[in-house]
């Protein structure tokens, strides 16, 4: 039985949770959370006993930690679980590239970081191209306005994006300060950034466009092995509409990965 851990049990968490419920060679061994009543509501809503405990608790319970919690909780969950050497899998590519020093604690413990492909494609072609040179990568996000409402630039911009009537320019710039401004919105640009040329070289644009329904990603790819584009239409989650639903498929798709004795792709 492989020892799984889940921290963060909201949109993504409470999905993976009930994946891992229904394999038969995996234990969900605890979860950690952020309001407790909340957590306690949704082990139930699945049937699960499972006891509710703290990221360093949970360290040194799981072989693997499934990292689903608020940006601003990646330290606490992570740098435990790597210092026990367990393995991390993420799609917080917007905390990661904040607190790129993890990866050197992965190192030191024996730990590792699986930052799995969240609500993207293609990031293996990015990776194999990226052992070349990669000339550049630039990639245009266009969201529903509500799915956007809340981040701190639109906060800080004073928007109203719910009046919006035509698409709007948010964010024009660096992977790197788009993922600051919007930090629950595109880790997708961030995870980009990670398989390519940083999030310094990675080009960025975010629109709310009020004819959309689906959070859509274009993304173009210049290196010298290849040009490539990739497009992804994900159907936003009811709990959190700047969530794709495939974002808990794709976690679930790493765990099966590192569980199973099949593995496909990179
Ligand atoms: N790479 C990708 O494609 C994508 C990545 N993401 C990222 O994945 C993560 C999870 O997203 P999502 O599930 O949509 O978010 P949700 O807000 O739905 O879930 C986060 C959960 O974490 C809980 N939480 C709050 N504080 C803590 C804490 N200190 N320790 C543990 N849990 C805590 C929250 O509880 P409470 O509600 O009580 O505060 C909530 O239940 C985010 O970092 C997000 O940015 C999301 C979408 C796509
Ligand atoms: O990257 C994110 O955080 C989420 C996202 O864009 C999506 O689900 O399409």
């Amino acid at each position: 039985m492989t020892k799984i851990g889940i921290a963060g049990f909201g949109t993504i968490g409470k999905a993976v949770g009930k994946w891992v419920l229904a394999q038969p060679d995996l234990e969900l061994v605890g979860v950690v959370g952020g309001d407790r009543a909340k957590v306690e509501q949704s082990l139930a809503d699945l049937g699960a006993d499972v006891p509710i405990m703290s990221a360093d608790a949970l360290a040194l319970q799981a072989d693997i930690v499934v990292e689903t919690a608020p940006t601003a909780a990646f330290r606490d969950i992570v740098v435990p679980a790597l210092t026990a050497g367990a393995c991390v899998v993420t799609v917080s590519a917007a905390a990661l590239i904040e607190n790129m020093d993890v990866v050197d604690i992965a190192r030191a413990h024996g730990g590792r970081i699986i930052m799995a492909t969240g609500a993207l494609l293609g990031l293996d072609a990015v990776r194999a191209a990226a052992q070349g040179t990669i000339h550049s990568v630039t990639m245009v996000t266009r969201k529903p306005p509500k799915s956007l409402i809340g981040a701190p630039e639109v906060v800080r911009q004073g928007v109203d994006l719910s009046a919006l009537t035509e698409p709007l320019m948010l964010f024009d710039g660096s992977a790197r300060e788009g993922a600051r401004g919007f930090p629950a919105n595109v880790n997708v640009a961030a995870s980009l950034a990670l398989a390519g040329i940083g999030p310094d070289q990675t080009r960025l644009q975010i629109w709310a466009d009020p004819a959309l329904e689906r959070n859509t990603h274009r993304i173009l790819v210049d290196a010298d092995s290849a040009s490539f584009e990739l497009r992804i239409q994900n159907i936003p989650t009811i709990e959190k509409p700047g969530t794709g639903r495939i974002t808990a498929l794709s976690v679930i798709a790493a765990v099966e990965g590192l569980t199973s004795a099949l593995k496909v792709g990179s």
